[in-house]
């Protein structure tokens, strides 16, 4: 009865927290799927993105249960996927606003999917683990491993993914969850998290400015563009829930990769364009710490196997994507220029 309801009509969907880096980019991708009137954008700040106008745009305050019931039945909400978060650098400065966001906001998405019988979306991230996962499995850590993390908001997501695993266990809610490699954008800002410097480097360079790292030069660290992570995400929300259940049973975390990187691998990468471009370190120790405690690379076979995960963009594809949509000139477009 559930299943044959969410696969006969269109789902209608909300997403929470869509004013930031991630959110404009789904609720795209997500209208031209289902359709513009479908697709509700919604946060706690004013709309900030240009997709906030091309739909429905909504106040939504993820640890207010009441205001986001009120929209989940006016609305007639199937799917929601909840961005609403503080990223890794904001929660060790604000941890109890985190905390609240973080883990309390995700319980409530959670209760309303069990009284609203949704589908539910909570990113998780390469933050999800700790240090031991990175010496265990250097060449990758896989989708079980001893999550053991140093950040606060490690420690949130992981809360939520076995919560989220948990009410799939006890009250058949259709939880699913992505651990996401920090994400790469030229259109929206990043929230504040330890990855955002792969965004940053790419602005200076096309400014003709030099940049100052607050990473190591060989803090390598999953990476993947914001177009990979969105198909993910909206093909992943689109898998029938008899085919994760067959797969992997009560299990719903899957990690997804890319590339793996260094900020000395990128600014290699720019300097194919720019070859003057230059970057100078200056560590900040909250992000070298937080970084240090992460995988450098990601197991995503899981997901590959079970429901076709593929990525589109490696470093050098991203570069010349980051160039081109930034407003600066690649390499190959500059000869073509001069001749
Ligand atoms: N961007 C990445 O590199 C990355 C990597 C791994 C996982 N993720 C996850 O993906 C999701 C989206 O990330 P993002 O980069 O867009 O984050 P972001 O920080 O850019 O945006 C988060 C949004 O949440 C909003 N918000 C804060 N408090 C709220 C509240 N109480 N109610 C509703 N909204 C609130 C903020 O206003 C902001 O617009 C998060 O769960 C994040 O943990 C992101
Ligand atoms: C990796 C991810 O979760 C986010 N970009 C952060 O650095 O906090």
């Amino acid at each position: 009865m559930r299943l044959s309801q969410r696969i006969l009509r269109t789902p209608k969907v909300l997403i929470t927290g869509g004013g930031g880096q991630l959110g404009p980019g789904l609720a795209r991708l997500l209208r031209e799927q289902y359709g513009h009137e479908n697709v509700v954008l919604s946060d706690v700040r004013k709309p900030n993105n240009p997709e906030a106008y091309n739909g429905p745009w909504k106040y939504a305050d993820v640890t207010d249960y009441k205001g986001l019931e009120q929209i989940i039945v006016e609305q007639d909400i199937d799917w929601v996927f909840n961005f609403a978060a503080l990223l890794s650098a904001v929660s060790e400065a604000m941890p109890e606003l985190a905390y609240n966001v973080n883990v309390g906001g995700c319980k409530n998405i959670l209760d309303l999917a069990k009284v609203h019988n949704l589908r539910v979306f909570i990113p998780s991230t390469i933050g999800a683990y700790g240090p031991a996962s990175k010496l265990t499995h250097p060449d990758g850590v896989p989708d079980i491993d001893i999550q053991r993390c140093t950040s606060f908001y490690g420690v949130h997501k992981v809360f939520v993914e076995n919560l989220g695993e948990n009410y799939l266990r006890k009250f058949g809610v259709d939880f699913r969850c992505l651990r996401y490699p920090g994400i790469i954008s030229a259109d929206t800002e990043p929230g504040g998290g330890t990855t955002d410097y792969a965004v940053d480097i790419y602005k200076k360079a096309v400014k003709g400015e030099n940049y100052t790292c607050y990473l190591k030069p060989d803090s390598t660290l999953p990476m993947m563009h914001v177009d990979d992570c969105l198909r993910a995400t909206a093909e992943f929300m689109k898998a029938s829930e008899e085919l994760l259940n067959i797969a992997r049973p009560g299990n719903r975390c899957y990690n997804i990769s890319a590339m793996c990187f260094n900020p000395a691998l990128v600014h290699d990468s720019i300097k194919t364009h720019f070859p003057q471009f230059q970057v100078d370190y200056k560590i900040d120790p909250v992000r070298q710490a937080i970084a240090d405690s992460w995988p450098r690379r990601f197991d995503d076979r899981n997901a590959r196997e079970v429901w076709g995960w593929d990525h589109e963009y490696d470093l050098g594809r991203l570069t010349e994507y980051m160039i081109q949509n930034l407003g600066g000139s690649t390499a190959t477009e500059s000869k073509k220029a001069s001749l």
